[in-house]
């Protein structure tokens, strides 16, 4: 059968194909649920008197309303406590798994799903968040879903689903250094725009994103969502299977056997058809930034803020005059001159174990600068336990930030980690929407890369900017000096 890799995945789960124009219906393979999408579902099947039809490919974790401080006291906000507490009782009744604030699988959702080997080539996930798309980097077909669609899923395991489109994003060449995979996809998102992707399951491939390492590609399908797309994938190959080997809920003896034979079909077919294609050389890319207040306002970090009246297209120039006034920025200000208050190291797009690692490697040494304050929070308890077993929360306290527990942090404002009106961030996370990390703050989107340098000197800066003439960090585990403050 010749195809796109969406298509085969597709194909493979129909459970009743749409007649004359309505939805196919399609089996889903995991369901993740957090606290803040699930309250309403789970109180639909109640009203219905329906049980939860698949527990066990059902998985719950706490990630937005949770703390970074003080896990082990009472949620103090209300809102929080209650979403939190509802979730907990949910999960109770209905038999579904939860991994709660304290256990060592709790985290956000899109971390917790890889990072159990639960997130597979093939599969369907689904759950109640945009960000869903992250899971796409193993070659899922993974999508967000609505509350209402929730308490479909949650009752049946199923869900109608209305054909996609299908856009090739080719990435040829490799990535110079300093470069990282956020800049890749901050580029892409740049180039198409925040509604370029409207519609379209996006398939990553070329040299570039082959080269990347699982958690890498994850930054790239995360962020899928804010080019506007359905779903963002990657074909899984040796990367991905390496990543998935020995996790607990991967396949295991000759069941892994047959599982990789069948990933190895899960490739678009070289006379495959995509409804649109966009190419892009690694070559050419450089950090990028973003200098406004959508993801599609990013820049090479040697750019300078947008002059308006430069910009033809009429909707643009408005959102660049209404961006940079909200931004507390000077059109054509270098971006390299933009002062932070705050860098956050985090969130489902950047706070895995490369990324910590990275930012260790850059900041080992070093002192933060003097008014800006660093937050370093792991995307998961796990993540936060392998990053202590190689020492880097040292590293990270030394440096003058902060090292905090588990959750989704200031990516959002849903918890006590949040930006004052007026404060500026630079911000590893994915969206820098008008008051997404507090109220009235403003928040440029970085690589972590660009996150540690910019909290060393204060203002946004590359790796290149430090001026060492040694390459820039990979995520790779720390060797040399570091490596003594290595305990396992
Ligand atoms: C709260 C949740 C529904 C939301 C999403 O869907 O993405 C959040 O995770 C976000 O990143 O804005
Ligand atoms: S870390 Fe941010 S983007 Fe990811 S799920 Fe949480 S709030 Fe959404």
């Amino acid at each position: 059968m010749s195809g796109t890799l969406a298509e085969k995945v597709w194909d493979a789960h129909v459970v009743r194909r749409g007649t004359d124009g309505a939805p196919d219906l399609l089996y889903i393979d995991l369901h993740l649920v957090h606290e803040v999408t699930s309250p309403q579902a789970f109180e639909g099947l109640r009203l219905a008197g329906r049980p939860v039809r698949r527990p066990d490919l059902t998985l719950a974790t706490e990630d937005h309303n949770t703390p970074t401080l003080d896990i082990d006291r009472p949620i103090a906000d209300a809102t929080s406590r209650t979403q939190i507490e509802t979730l907990r009782t949910n999960a109770a009744e209905f038999g579904v798994r939860i991994h709660s604030l304290g256990d060592a699988d709790q985290g956000i959702v899109h971390q917790v799903g890889p990072q159990l080997g639960l997130t597979q080539p093939g599969l369907t996930v689904v759950c109640g968040d945009s960000h869903t798309s992250t899971h796409g980097a193993f070659g899922a077909l993974a999508f967000g879903i609505g509350t209402s669609e929730v308490e479909h899923v949650l009752a049946t395991q199923t869900l109608p689903l209305a054909p996609f489109k299908t856009m090739a994003i080719t990435v040829d060449g490799r990535l110079p250094e300093g470069a990282t995979s956020k800049d890749i996809i901050l580029a892409v998102i740049a180039k198409i725009g925040t509604g370029g992707g409207q519609g379209y399951v996006l398939e990553y491939r070329g040299e570039a994103i082959r080269a990347l390492s699982m958690e890498a590609r994850m930054t790239i399908c995360n962020m899928s969502i804010e080019a506007g797309a359905r779903a963002g994938m990657i074909a899984p190959d040796e990367t991905t299977f390496e990543y998935l080997k020995g996790r607990p809920h991967a396949p295991e003896g000759a069941d892994w056997d047959a599982a990789v034979e069948y990933w190895r079909t899960l490739h678009s077919d070289d006379d495959a058809v995509f409804d649109a294609e966009v190419v892009l050389d690694a070559a050419d890319l450089e950090p990028f930034v973003t200098w406004g207040t959508n993801p599609g306002q990013g820049l090479p970090l040697s750019a300078d803020v947008p002059v308006p009246e430069q910009i033809a297209d009429a909707n643009e120039r408005v959102a660049a005059e209404r961006a940079i006034e909200y931004m507390g920025l000077t059109p054509g200000q270098p971006l390299r001159s933009i002062k932070v208050d705050t860098v956050f190291i985090g969130s489902c797009t950047n706070g895995r174990i490369e990324d910590l690692r990275s930012v260790a490697k850059v900041v080992q040494g070093r002192k933060k600068a003097d008014d800006v304050r660093v937050l370093v929070v792991p995307s998961s308890a796990r993540v936060r336990l392998q990053a202590e077993a190689e020492g880097l929360d040292k590293i990270f306290l030394d440096f003058g930030a902060e090292w905090r527990n588990a959750g989704c942090s200031m990516c959002l404002g849903m918890n006590p980690d949040q930006l004052a009106p007026g404060e500026r961030s630079a911000s590893t996370s994915n969206r820098n929407f008008e008051g997404r990390q507090g109220k009235g703050g403003r928040t440029h989107l970085v690589s972590p890369l660009v996150a540690a340098a910019t909290a060393i000197r204060g203002t946004l800066s590359s790796y290149a900017d430090l001026g060492t003439g040694r390459p820039a960090p990979d995520g790779s585990p720390l060797t040399g000096p570091a490596a003594d403050l290595q305990t396992v």
